[in-house]
């Protein structure tokens, strides 16, 4: 059975009201992307990085009434936002595909250095000798296919590598899915504690940590504001965009323990020296940048 698809490109702050207009006329899914690889990074100082413009599509089995339909989405739209003109709502007909399964495809397991596979939940892990991390992202950012994911993953793996990671209690600041947490539990730390913003990222790394068999009391999931501000970790990871970790870097180096490590990532080449300033001011000593196809790693200590 074909599909009939309707697309549009739309600033974010709209996006939520296209969305339930989109529903309300009976569409199967939503799908949103952001438009370009191209953040607005500071949009002011404490505010969440967005996205210039999103791309959002619904999917409909209805292929009746097109016309009407997109009628009433126009009507909906100047009743609820007479000050906006209607977004251009492009339409299409899809062949019959199992949409479901071909995302599920593109995800392959993935190798992370020298011992870490990310395996998606669905595949048999290549090698079963490896330190596999099972995953579903569900909602939530983090499938270790992103460079600033993968960064940190290897830099994980470098540590369990070096045995200097065995034992440890690790913050993982923007936690996702929870594949950084995770990521440091099965490469030998002792303990995580992963926070997120988004209930949805809390929810998914609670079931990814199911998956993994990691025990309840080695992973605690939280929002940053529940985190006591004393408590100090010897190994902190924020995989978060440049924006914030500037504006953070008080609370985030605080974390960090003496003699502890950081490692942090969701940072463009050019905005490395601000966030290399912005925690060097904090006390910590930065090593090189490691770059990946424009995104930047950084990592540093505090001196014990
Ligand atoms: C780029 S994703 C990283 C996810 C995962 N850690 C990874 O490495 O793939 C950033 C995550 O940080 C969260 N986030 C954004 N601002 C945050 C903040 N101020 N404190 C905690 N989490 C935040 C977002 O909700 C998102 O889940």
């Amino acid at each position: 059975m074909p599909w009939l698809q309707l697309k549009a490109r739309i600033a974010p702050e709209q996006a939520e009201l296209l969305e339930e207009l989109l529903l309300a006329e009976g569409a199967t899914a939503i799908t949103l992307q952001d438009a370009h690889d191209d953040p607005v990074f500071e949009p002011e100082r404490g505010t969440t990085p967005l996205w210039n413009e999103t791309v959002l599509t619904g999917l409909y089995d209805d292929l009746e009434g097109l016309e009407i339909m997109l009628e009433r989405l126009a009507a909906a739209w100047a009743e609820t936002m007479p000050e906006e003109p209607c977004p251009v709502i492009e339409h299409e007909l899809l062949a019959d595909r199992d949409w479901e399964r071909e995302w599920m495809e593109d995800f392959k397991p993935l190798r992370m250095g020298q011992r870490l596979w990310i395996v998606p939940s669905w595949h048999e892990p290549p090698d079963l000798d490896a330190v596999n991390l099972h995953l579903d992202p569900g909602l939530a950012f983090g499938t270790g296919t992103h460079p600033t994911t993968a960064l940190c993953l290897e830099w994980l793996d470098g540590l369990a590598v070096a045995s200097e990671l065995d034992g440890l209690e690790v913050l993982d600041v923007g936690c996702g899915s929870g594949i950084l947490a995770i990521a440091a539990l099965k490469l030998g730390a002792a303990m995580a504690t992963g926070t997120d913003i988004d209930p949805q990222a809390l929810q998914a790394s609670r079931d990814n940590a199911i998956r993994n068999d990691v025990a309840e009391h080695e992973l605690t999931l939280c929002y940053p504001e529940q985190l006591a501000a004393g408590h100090r970790f010897p190994l902190v990871i924020a995989n978060i965009l440049a924006g914030p970790l500037v504006e953070l870097a008080p609370t985030i180096a605080g974390h960090v323990a003496p003699g502890g490590r950081l490692a942090l990532s969701g940072i463009l080449e050019g905005q490395a020296e601000e966030v290399l300033d912005a925690y060097r001011d904090q006390g910590l000593s930065m090593d090189e940048p490691q770059l990946r196809e424009g995104w930047v790693r950084l990592s540093g200590r505090r001196p014990a």
